[in-house]
């Protein structure tokens, strides 16, 4: 049954805790093979019944988003239900253009909302691609290895229980222009059979053997991200890296351990939870 009253959805930040780019399509997209996570740091989609298809944006990061022609989560509305009518609210706290799928967290967000106040079945991965590549991986929203260009999304071994701490020098990173700059695009991808990790620090270990090939060019687009992870490495992380296209990098935690990091800028922003299970 349709709903009446407003429904409200998280849309939490997407990190790629390893992400090889394994080759390249014809059409320019590249094969990805990545270990995603969700975190309870994100947005947030509240939607209710109207005749017309509205959004309203708030929240500390909704000026990054002035200005912009047609938002992710209208396009999803569409896609969902053509010509139906909601008002949508997107609280934004997650910085955009960032690496940490934002546009694809709220508009996985707005669908899951729209479907339970349409009373409709969600799409299927395949369907929201069109949206963003990272749309699928957000629909699921929980622990997978995302490959493909992002609509191949696999079960991956429990992962210990963390705290996850998000920092971003505040530099917008475009990602078509890190993808540009890739210097190989056929890099070997992660190991076929992923482990079964112990606890934290085998996770930690494995992690380290892993990659973020697009780090070095996005480090060439914005170099403070080396000094964002020079900053978190030195902290008592188990693992420090970068997620997605960047900027936004990442540090791990045993669960509930307040990250005690010197030498944050305190223009970057930061926001810290646990990772979702
Ligand atoms: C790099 C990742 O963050 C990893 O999770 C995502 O694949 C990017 O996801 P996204 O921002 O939702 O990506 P889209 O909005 O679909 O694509 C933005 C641009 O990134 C490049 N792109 C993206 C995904 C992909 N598999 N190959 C690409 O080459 C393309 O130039 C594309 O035009
Ligand atoms: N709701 C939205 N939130 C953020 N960006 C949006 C939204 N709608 C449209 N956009 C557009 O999408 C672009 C990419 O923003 P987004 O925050 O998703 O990037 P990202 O964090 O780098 O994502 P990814 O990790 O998937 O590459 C922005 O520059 C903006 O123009």
């Amino acid at each position: 049954m349709a709903a009446t009253e407003p429904v409200r959805v998280f849309a939490p930040a997407k990190v790629n805790l390893t992400l090889h780019v394994t080759g390249r399509r014809p059409d320019g997209y590249h094969l990805l093979d990545s270990l995603v996570v969700f975190a309870g740091v994100g947005d947030e989609i509240t939607v209710t019944p109207s005749d017309e298809l509205t959004l309203t944006i708030d929240g500390p990061e909704g000026a990054g988003l002035a200005g912009e022609g047609d938002n992710l989560v209208l396009r999803a509305a569409r896609l969902l239900g053509p010509g139906r009518g909601a008002e949508i609210r997107l609280t934004k706290r997650l910085p955009v253009a960032s690496g940490i799928g934002g546009g694809s967290a709220d508009a996985a967000a707005a669908l899951r909302a729209l479907a339970r106040l349409w009373d409709l079945p969600l799409p299927a991965p395949e369907a929201v691609l069109a949206l963003g590549a990272d749309v699928p991986a957000c629909l699921l929203g929980k622990a997978l290895r995302m490959g493909g260009i992002g609509e191949e999304l696999a079960p991956v071994p429990t992962l210990p229980a963390m705290d996850i701490l998000l920092v971003n020098p505040r530099i917008a990173v475009p990602t078509p222009e890190v993808f540009r700059r890739l210097e190989r695009r056929d890099n070997p991808a992660m190991p076929a059979e992923l482990p079964e990790w112990r606890d934290a620090a085998a996770f930690a270990a494995w992690l380290a053997e892993q990659r973020n090939d697009l780090q070095p060019p996005a480090i060439a687009v914005a170099p403070q991200i080396a000094d964002v992870l020079a900053a978190l490495r030195a902290s008592d992380c188990l693992f420090a890296g970068m997620s997605g296209s960047g900027a936004t990098c990442f540090a791990l935690y045993p669960p509930a351990a307040a990250a005690q990091v010197t030498g944050l800028d305190p223009a970057w922003w930061r926001a810290q939870g646990p990772v979702l299970p």
